[in-house]
């Protein structure tokens, strides 16, 4: 589902990550650790196609982003990708409801039913019609766990999704992660500091200065 050769990523004179490669096949969950600053988001944002690599190849689904205009990356990430941003990037104008409709809108399938299972699969199932303003940090970052697999996306790119939750609930939302991954067979990428979240994974990665390095 995704193939990571020899990417490179600099900004100006420093050195964000060097030669990674990897795979991640369809029904793969892999945990992505490293220390703060080490370029985790950076990864998942070219992986993206929302920040630009120097060096190497991406391909999603068999598609290789180098061949895909900026048109044409927006098109590959609404049908193909969930993403959880480490911001949430939630709406502030839409409902928590509308929030995680907003895919399914975009790829013109609208499902009620499926947005009201994920909110109730996540917890908030009480919460759909209030606004992010009215919402605490873990229940926006939930939301956003929502938003990212309502689509049943192929490739599932999580940046410290458990970040803000107590244990219980970040055991919960991981249960949701897992779920597309072992019954819609979505490939996930986990960035996490999270050793109980690592713990729930196939394959544990770390990353470094050098590339990506099994721990
Ligand atoms: N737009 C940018 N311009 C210049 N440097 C940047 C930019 N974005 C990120 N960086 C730098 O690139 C490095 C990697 O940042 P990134 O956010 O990818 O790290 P991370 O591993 O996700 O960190 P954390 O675990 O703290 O979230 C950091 O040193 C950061 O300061």
């Amino acid at each position: 589902m995704l193939l990571l050769e020899g990417l490179s990523k600099s900004y100006g004179e420093t050195r964000v990550f060097h030669d990674v490669t990897l795979e991640l096949g369809t029904g793969e969950f892999v945990a992505l650790l490293g220390e703060s600053g080490v370029g985790k988001s950076t990864l998942l944002n070219c992986i993206a196609g929302l920040d630009g690599a120097d060096a190497g190849r991406i391909t999603v689904g068999g598609t290789d982003l180098a061949t895909l205009d900026e048109a044409g990356r927006a098109r590959l990430r609404r049908a193909r990708l969930g993403f959880v941003f480490q911001a949430f990037h939630v709406l502030p104008h839409l409902t928590v409801a509308e929030n995680v409709a907003l895919p399914l809108l975009l790829l013109n399938r609208p499902d009620e039913r499926r947005v009201a299972a994920l909110l109730d699969a996540v917890g908030l199932g009480a919460l759909g019609a209030r606004y992010p303003a009215q919402l605490s940090g873990g229940q926006l970052q939930r939301v956003a766990i929502a938003r990212a697999v309502v689509h049943a996306p192929g490739l599932i790119l999580a940046d410290e999704p458990t970040g803000n939750l107590d244990p219980e609930t970040a055991e919960r939302v991981l249960g949701v992660l897992l779920a597309q991954v072992r019954e819609a067979g979505a490939a996930c990428l986990l960035v996490t500091h999270s050793e109980a979240a690592a713990a729930r994974a196939d394959r544990v990665l770390r990353l470094s200065a050098h590339g990506i390095v099994a721990r």
